[in-house]
């Protein structure tokens, strides 16, 4: 409708006819009407979501009982668990858990550590017993004629080397772990040969000592403005034994006690032999069974190192201190700094001793770096930590895209997020197994460096991919149960010593208390979980 022409007043003011007046003052009626209701709109309904939605691209996929993911199977690597036969519980009940013998008996009785690996098949499995047996005979032969060249050579130029026979035992408890490797696992459940491995590691005579392969790639070289893996400070050693069993030696470099200093960056953390010792039984008490077997041994640098080594390079980095002690350190901290020598008393010398995997040239590995790598620079920072839907990109990556290993990466990080490891550059996988094999949990040594810091960003991979394998959860609400359980027995029992509890740290295994709730309770990464009490 053409709007009526507007006439001046003697005010100078505009104003409009009376018809005009009322159908304006229908329309303002209209108009505020409308507001109102707009308004009302966007203050109950709009404004919240807007709000909600602020919020979550704050923390877009902060986990949750309501958004956390279970996958429908347990993956390739982890067989169906309805797939799998759960064995009867020793009580014959098959329901409640035996509570006599250890923790960890009881711990193991559990039906989650009952379920039976499916039948194998030979391709299943890392190494053929031929296959095994024949790479054995021929290192043992290679070594027997190496020896007597380097006796006769060793004479000659008068270096005293102690001599030890290769025993060749085709019931070594080295060959039966390795035999027993599969796609599934390192080590069975309850495989007897792991505890009599550990016992020999401790145990056995050590015929040779050597760099380690990595050390050796190294050429005694170092760069000291690489604040990246300062080698120098990777003290470590292979030692080979009796039996021709080879284990990495990392030495004790300070006080089990002692804790990351508060201005050290991850990267330049001590290597702690402890820590590799906790990691390993940590790793078995979750059921992942990635930690190659690893035991503490004082070993004695002089006899065990020193006079066993045929590697002039590692003879020369030996002295004795000022207090009379034997030392060495490693060639390229030669170069870089001399402090960083390890000393025996006068020459022992606690370690952890980590046994070989087979050799690469028979199960060759795959390292692939960690998508959730830490830069390791003072400044830098990775994708995943600026980019919230960084495991979108992941999920579309080979090898994440299918299969099971996302779930093991996320795993992992549990595992790290246990052990307090930010160390995680790199991963390694059997190439056999190819994308369905599990990433090995190797080198946990700066593990257990704060007891009282819980590193959240470790479980970034859980929180940002929202996914996790219904056994590994219910393993977590299974142990912090059982924790919460020896708790209170703790409590109850008069007289029994109560481990202090430090109200700032939860317990590594906590899970909060909405884990016993049910499985799909995604209890794990209730922002909540780090609330608990938990012993030193
Ligand atoms: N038990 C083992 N059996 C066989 N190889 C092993 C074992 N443990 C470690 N390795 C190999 O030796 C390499 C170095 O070991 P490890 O990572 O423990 O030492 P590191 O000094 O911390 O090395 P890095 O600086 O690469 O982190 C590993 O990447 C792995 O390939
Ligand atoms: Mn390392």
């Amino acid at each position: 409708m053409p709007l009526a022409p507007r006439s001046r007043t003697s005010s100078g003011r505009f104003c409009f006819p009376l018809s005009m007046t009322m159908m304006r003052r229908d329309r303002f009626f209209l108009v505020f009407t409308l507001a109102a209701v707009f308004s009302a709109d966007l203050y109950f309904i709009l404004l919240p979501k807007l709000q909600r939605m602020g919020q979550r691209s704050v923390r877009p996929c902060s986990c949750s009982p309501d958004n956390i993911t279970l996958p429908q199977h347990g993956g390739v690597a982890t067989p169906q668990l309805s797939n799998w036969t759960s064995a009867q519980q020793r009580d014959g009940t098959g329901s409640e858990h035996a509570v006599t013998g250890s923790k960890l008996e009881n711990l193991f009785s559990h039906p989650l550590y009952s379920i039976q690996t499916p039948e194998l098949a030979p391709e299943e499995r890392l190494l053929a017993t031929g296959q095994l047996m024949e790479y054995y005979k021929k290192k043992v032969a290679r070594w027997e004629r190496h020896m007597k060249l380097y006796s006769e050579a060793a004479a000659v130029s008068n270096i005293t080397v102690s001599e030890h026979k290769v025993t060749y035992d085709p019931d070594a408890s080295w060959l039966k772990f390795h035999l027993g490797i599969n796609r599934y696992a390192l080590y069975s459940r309850d495989d007897p040969v792991i505890p009599q491995l550990l016992r020999e590691m401790q145990s056995m005579t050590v015929i040779s000592a050597d760099y380690t392969q990595d050390e050796k790639a190294l050429k005694g070289e170092c760069d000291c403005t690489q604040v990246v893996k300062p080698s120098g400070h990777h003290l470590k050693l292979a030692l080979k034994m009796e039996t021709y069993a080879k284990a990495m030696f990392k030495p004790m470099r300070q006080q089990r006690h002692e804790e990351t200093p508060e201005d050290f960056f991850y990267f330049i953390d001590f290597q702690r032999h402890n820590a590799e010792i906790a990691a390993f039984h940590l790793d078995r008490i979750l059921d992942f069974r990635r930690v190659p077997p690893v035991a503490g041994r004082v070993v004695n640098l002089t006899g065990e190192v020193l006079q066993v080594t045929h590697n002039e390079d590692l003879r020369s980095v030996f002295f004795t201190s000022p207090a009379n002690n034997t030392c060495f350190f490693s060639k390229c901290l030669y170069v870089c700094k001399t402090e960083y020598a390890v000393c025996g008393n006068p020459d022992l010398l606690e370690g952890s001793l980590s046994a070989y995997l087979p050799s690469l040239s028979i199960a060759p590995r795959t390292s692939i770096p960690n998508p959730w790598i830490r830069s390791y620079t003072f400044t830098g920072r990775e994708e995943w930590e600026v980019n919230p839907f960084f495991c979108d990109t992941v999920k579309q990556m080979y090898p994440y895209n299918s299969g099971n290993r996302l779930l093991n990466i996320i795993d992992m990080s549990i595992f790290d997020f246990l052990i307090s490891n930010m160390d995680r550059h790199h991963y390694e996988v059997f190439s056999k197994f190819g994308e369905e094999g599990f990433p090995l949990h190797l080198d946990n040594a700066r593990g257990f460096g704060k007891h009282s810091k819980d590193e959240i960003s470790i479980l970034s991979p859980l929180s940002q991919c929202c996914i996790i394998k219904s056994s590994t959860l219910l393993r977590l609400q299974l142990l912090s149960a059982s924790w919460v359980q020896a708790e209170r027995r703790h409590e109850g029992v008069p007289g029994e010593r109560r481990l202090t509890a430090n109200p700032h740290r939860a317990s590594p295994l906590s899970v909060g208390p909405q884990a016993t709730e049910g499985p799909a309770g995604g209890a794990a990464l209730h922002p909540e979980a780090g609330q608990g009490q938990s012993r030193h």
